[in-house]
């Protein structure tokens, strides 16, 4: 079919475009299984393998790949991402469903070059090393432990925990241990895996009967590498099951090296057994980087990519992208292989542009209730107490919703915390006062233009 040929010709230049522009690990991980399905004019349809990759490139390359195609086309095209075929497979194989989005947001995206790149049986991608993790106050007792662990496999902290948010280091300092342990005893069994895919292998054990297989496999490890654990949550036979695992390795002096995101008493449905087991070692966190790290981080990444950028780019994604180090290696990735696409030097406000969606996030993120509340009473001219007060007529209980509205929209806090922060009230309060304002804001013109105006003054 000519039609298809010609499709498929343009496919292949643009894929060679980009693989020019972008550094060749990135482009392993991310296009080489990236097919062009369709295109129709100024719409071109893209088809990945899952879910997570459909998100991962929609959220940082789509803007590169749609100027390739334009470039080639020589009109602009909108380019869309679509998993469909992939998750039709799935679904017939009747395997574990595919990520939703929602899905994949809230269990913490990570980009799989994390395990795209296996050494060897270990599972973990060369890039994590220590010598390419930058030290800040966040991570010196975390990267301490997990140098100490590495030095002395059972016999420093035997399980060593680190919790954290996402994207902030863990995976990078468990994968830098298993490195380090491999170059001096490189027969050593070290494998790495999250507890998602202990999950899956272990439901698969059950179902092909090779249960004693999958034992042997993780029970006669001399370091095991879990990462994420929280995801074992409300999974009893999972449980049950990764018990077994921690007593018989740790009865037998190997390591145990566990991540979270957040502490293990934390962890809803998690037994109390783990729980205690989890705590017996060393536990450690890893916090958001401050601002000098996180430009210390960028410079060594623009030198591992070989990138050339002006310190005041640095110091801009810097300032702006604080806590989330994948976020900020995104934002880099994005603005100097724009940059060398375009041939065009960064300057601020390109960044600006480029970096809109995560900018936006990022703002979400760092906005608090109390900034919010501020505002608002300042904007209604009132006090900052009649936003947790009880008190309510109108020109008081409106503003106090419109800021509970806005709190729910503008943060990541959830109906409980919004609630509490308003003086303790339930959150049912909140569901009604988001409610009202919904339909204030269809109804009435002026509390949308308020509401539109406070949004936009607070996401900025
Ligand atoms: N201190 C650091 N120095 C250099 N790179 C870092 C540092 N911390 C994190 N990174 C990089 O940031 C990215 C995200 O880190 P990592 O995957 O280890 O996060 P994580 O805490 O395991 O996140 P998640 O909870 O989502 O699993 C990786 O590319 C990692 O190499």
């Amino acid at each position: 079919m000519p039609q298809l040929t010609e499709q498929n010709l343009l496919w292949e230049k643009v894929r060679s475009e980009l693989s020019q522009v972008l550094p060749n690990d990135i482009f392993q991980s991310w296009f080489t299984d990236l097919e062009c399905l369709d295109v129709n004019g100024e719409n071109v349809v893209l088809g990945v393998q899952n879910a997570f990759t459909a998100y991962w490139i929609n959220d940082n390359y789509l803007d590169l790949i749609a100027k390739s195609f334009q470039a080639e086309l020589g009109h602009p095209v909108s380019v869309s991402i679509s998993n469909d075929r992939a998750a039709k497979k799935e679904e017939a194989a009747k395997v574990e469903p595919a990520p939703t989005r929602e899905r994949l947001v809230t269990e913490t995206p990570r980009p799989r070059v994390n395990t795209a790149k296996k050494s060897g049986d270990a599972n973990l991608n060369p890039r994590n090393t220590f010598e390419n993790f930058v030290i800040g106050s966040n991570s010196q007792l975390a990267h301490a432990a997990s140098i100490a662990v590495a030095h002395a496999p059972a016999g420093a902290y035997n399980p060593l925990f680190l919790y954290g948010e996402t994207g902030l280091g863990k995976t990078h300092l468990m994968h830098a241990v298993g490195h380090h342990i491999l170059q001096n005893r490189p027969d050593a069994r070290v494998v790495y895996l999250s507890s998602e895919k202990f999950t899956n292998e272990f439901i698969s054990a059950i179902q092909e009967n090779t249960l004693t297989k999958f034992r042997q496999r993780y029970r006669n490890v001399d370091v095991l590498l879990i990462d994420d654990v929280q995801f074992l949550s409300g999974k009893e036979r999972i449980q049950e099951e990764f018990f077994h695992t921690f007593n018989d390795l740790f009865e037998s002096q190997k390591q145990i090296f566990l991540s979270s995101d957040r502490p293990a008493n934390e962890i809803a449905k998690l037994e109390s057994r783990l729980v205690s087991r989890f705590q017996w070692g060393l536990v450690t966190d890893i916090q958001a980087p401050d601002f000098e790290t996180r430009v210390a981080i960028l410079r060594k990444k623009a030198l591992q990519h070989n990138y050339d950028i002006s310190d005041e780019v640095v110091n801009f994604i810097a300032k702006h992208i604080a806590k989330n180090i994948r976020r900020l290696e995104g934002a880099l990735i994005k603005v100097c292989s724009y940059s060398s696409l375009t041939n065009k030097p960064l300057n601020i406000a390109t960044c600006e542009q480029l970096l809109s969606d995560v900018l936006m996030e990022a703002a979400k993120q760092q906005l608090n209730i109390d900034t919010i509340q501020k505002k608002v009473a300042e904007y209604f001219e009132l006090r900052h107490s009649d936003m947790l007060s009880r008190r309510r007529p109108a020109h008081i209980a409106v503003p106090r919703q419109i800021a509970m509205y806005l709190s729910r929209e503008l943060t990541k806090h959830s109906l409980q915390e919004v609630g509490e922060a308003f003086g303790g009230r339930d959150h049912g309060t909140v569901i009604h006062a988001c409610k009202q304002v919904d339909n204030l804001v269809e109804q009435d013109d002026s509390v949308r233009h308020s509401v539109e105006y406070l949004k936009n003054i607070l996401s900025k």
